[in-house]
């Protein structure tokens, strides 16, 4: 009982799976289940081999062994337990995709551009989280947009779910090591600068990580360099020449009075902001507010990605105290509904920007 009581104070995190250890071997086990030697909850991916050999070192008691385990290794998905993910994917799709999309709030509809396409929701993929959000489908779809290999999140993970950093972004580094290299990543966010408009598509040039100030990070705990570093650098983050087409892109496409470019924060969430936080993050240099990205962002720039980011600009934040209007998630889905076909045809342009060597 000394052991569970240990073991529920060390994975207390907030994560819903918290109290779920993984097998290494895409089955999840509860602790408490552990105690009581109850049997590991399957996924449907299920490859059967042993939980207690690979979490307690080769014991047959079930307990985790603490004293063994390197501080945050315990909590984190390690390399092989991604690599599962990746070859379940790998396994049941032809595609080998070198370009990835992540899909913001309401924008999943790009997934369905993709033609030739194998369909995987999150919860059948092993050791995968779910989408619990409106506007978020919860699948993988791996298929071709114009000819070019491209997998494709309809639908991601927030920390206001309930999950921690490391696991929203954990299917990027699923993607890396199926060989996606680049990364083209979009959200739903409230305009703060005062001169963006709803319906506007900011280009994100910089980010403010809220979260790293506060000491956390999708990074924070055991660093595997298989990965990558320790300590990755994160100024040019959004690549500069992907931004300098993408902006090509957009004039192409008569697009040039939406297209903004700027800094995007995401704060935790679930709620919007006061105004005095919003007054705060304009003093520092925020234009785009949102609940996303950033860790999908540090993830694949720790493992060397190439990463561009726009946001759709699906509400203005409300500075003062007069307005009473309220933001409402039903209004940037709405928005998000509303811009579908540019947005589309943008990521279309974009991925094959992505697709072709820079000059
Ligand atoms: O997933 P994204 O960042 O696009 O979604 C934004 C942030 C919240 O999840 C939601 C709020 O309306 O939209
Ligand atoms: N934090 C935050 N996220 C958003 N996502 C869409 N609009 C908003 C907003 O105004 N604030």
């Amino acid at each position: 009982m000394d052991r569970l009581f240990h073991n529920l104070i060390v994975t207390g995190s907030g994560d819903p799976d918290a109290l779920n250890t993984n097998c290494g071997d895409g089955k999840e086990k509860s602790i408490l289940d552990q105690a009581a030697g109850g049997a590991t909850r399957p996924r449907s991916s299920d490859s059967g081999s042993s939980y207690f050999k690979d979490m307690s070192g080769g014991s047959s008691s079930g307990y985790m062994s603490l004293e063994k385990t390197v501080p945050g290794k315990e909590t984190m998905y390690t390399y092989d337990v991604i690599k599962q993910s990746a070859n379940y994917l790998l396994e049941r799709t032809e595609h080998r995709p070198t370009i990835g999309v992540i899909c913001g709030s309401g924008l999943g509809g790009m997934a369905d551009l993709l033609t030739d396409r194998d369909v995987f929701p999150y919860g059948d993929i092993p050791n995968f989280p779910v989408s619990t959000v409106t506007g978020h489908a919860g699948r993988m779809v791996i298929g071709k947009l114009s000819n070019i290999p491209v997998m494709c999140m309809q639908g991601r993970f927030h920390a206001y779910e309930g999950y921690p950093l490391w696991k929203c972004a954990m299917p990027v580094r699923v993607m890396k090591l199926m060989g996606v290299e680049k990364l083209l990543i979009t959200n739903a966010a409230g305009g703060l600068n005062s001169s963006f408009n709803v319906g506007d598509i900011m280009i994100i040039k910089d980010h403010i990580n809220f979260q790293g100030f506060a000491g956390d990070s999708p990074l924070r705990g055991y660093n595997d360099e298989r990965f990558g570093p320790r300590f990755p650098a994160m100024n040019n983050a959004y690549d500069k020449d992907l931004r300098k087409r993408a902006k090509a892109v957009a004039t192409e496409m008569k697009l040039e009075n939406v297209i903004r470019e700027g800094t995007y924060v995401m704060l935790g969430g679930p709620t919007y902001e006061t105004v005095a936080e919003l007054k705060m993050l304009q003093i520092i240099g925020v234009d785009a507010v949102g609940m996303s990205t950033v860790q999908e962002v540090i993830v694949a720039r720790h493992c060397n990605m190439k990463v561009f980011a726009f946001s759709l600009i699906t509400n203005k934040c409300i500075t003062d105290y007069e307005t009473d209007d309220m933001a409402n998630h039903e209004e940037v889905i709405g928005v998000a509904n509303n811009r579908k076909s540019d947005l589309q045809e943008l990521a279309r342009r974009i991925v094959i920007a992505m697709n072709t060597d820079e000059e």
